[in-house]
């Protein structure tokens, strides 16, 4: 096969992969794995979902061609991670967060928005909360949370702090509070404040309450541009936050430095965007609709790195989870 061939293959995969995607959403709108955690027929799921049960049997079918369930004999059935992750069942659902993902960083209609231009509303203010709605990523994002990004960090802090205990951690901009939580679990004397906007702090509030931390941790309800964030803290967490401060980016970062006690750190979670905007990918891709609707909010790695060691900050381990870049940085 010759390069032009090879080529144009890649269009038709494109074309393929979409399909894929649409027929998987579909079967998550449908709940279609929360009912094939045992071997199921047609005719019983027919009857337990009052679907069309020959359009049902099709897309089962197709389903079980790109190997999303498993199809034996005339029975269908999860695959191992469907189970684990598809399920309504399972702890580990993700269902909720990749449908609320995909419309959230939806290409839709990108032609228009190519042709006529962001919204001036959100070009003028430059602020997440005027795309994205914050709660429901915070409430809907915690299973994902729970997947990628408590485990690295409880490993890190576990080394950092091998004799000595942190009093007090800053979990800015934490959403749900997820990753505060569970580092004020691993240091049980340690106090704990959750820092963030009026809506999202409701959905901190309720995970505290369900983990019972209620008297360990405080929820701070605020703006972390313009409002005080505290200060005396051992560890500042900022995972997924310090492109929402571009516009304020030193002084932003100043705030963090003021607010750390002496060897204090801050564990920094960025995208790992290279200064040309062009990797990784996949993230590029992942903002490019809030980016098309007139934020301007991304940061390369470098500009972030160069602003945080100017302010005094030593970089001391760094690490990487998927796509995402971690960082220490300590005072
Ligand atoms: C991408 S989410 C990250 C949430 C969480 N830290 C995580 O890693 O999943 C960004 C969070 O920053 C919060 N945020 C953005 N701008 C903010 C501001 N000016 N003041 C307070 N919180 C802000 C949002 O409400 C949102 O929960």
């Amino acid at each position: 096969m010759d390069n032009k061939n090879l080529l144009a293959n890649t269009y038709y995969t494109m074309v393929s992969n979409h399909r894929e995607s649409q027929l998987f959403f579909s079967a998550l709108q449908l709940d279609i794995f929360s009912y094939l955690d045992e071997e199921i027929s047609i005719e019983e799921l027919a009857d337990r979902t009052n679907y069309n049960m020959r359009n049902l049997k099709l897309l089962l079918n197709a389903l079980a061609a790109i190997h999303l369930i498993d199809k034996h004999q005339d029975k269908y059935v999860n695959t191992i991670e469907g189970q684990k992750y598809l399920s309504k069942a399972s702890t580990s659902y993700l269902g909720e967060s990749i449908l609320f993902r995909n419309v959230m960083m939806s290409l839709d209609n990108i032609e228009n928005r190519v042709r006529f231009g962001p919204d001036n509303t959100i070009t003028e203010h430059n602020q997440g909360q005027k795309v994205y709605d914050f709660a429901k990523l915070a409430k809907v994002c915690i299973p994902e949370i729970y997947l990628w990004r408590i485990e690295p960090l409880i490993a890190l802090m576990n080394k950092i702090y091998q004799d000595t205990e942190p009093s007090k951690i800053l979990d800015l901009g934490g959403g749900s509070g997820a990753m505060g939580i569970e580092l004020c679990k691993i240091f049980p004397n340690a106090k704990g404040v959750i820092f963030e906007g009026p809506k999202v702090s409701l959905v901190a509030e309720d995970l505290v309450s369900k983990n019972n931390l209620n008297s360990r941790i405080t929820i701070q309800e605020g703006d972390f541009i313009k409002d005080d964030i505290g200060n005396g803290y051992d560890i500042i967490i900022a995972s997924g936050i310090i492109d929402f401060a571009k516009d304020h980016l030193d002084n932003f970062i100043k705030k963090l430095y003021d607010a750390l006690n002496k060897n204090g750190i801050i564990y920094l979670i960025t995208h790992g965007f290279s200064e040309d905007y062009l990797e990784p990918s996949e993230t590029v891709l992942g903002w490019l609709s809030s980016h098309l609707d007139g934020l301007d909010l991304l940061l390369p790695d470098k500009v972030i790195q160069d602003s945080m060691t100017d302010r005094g900050f030593r970089l001391y381990k760094q690490d990487k989870s998927g796509n995402l870049s971690i960082k220490v940085y300590q005072k």
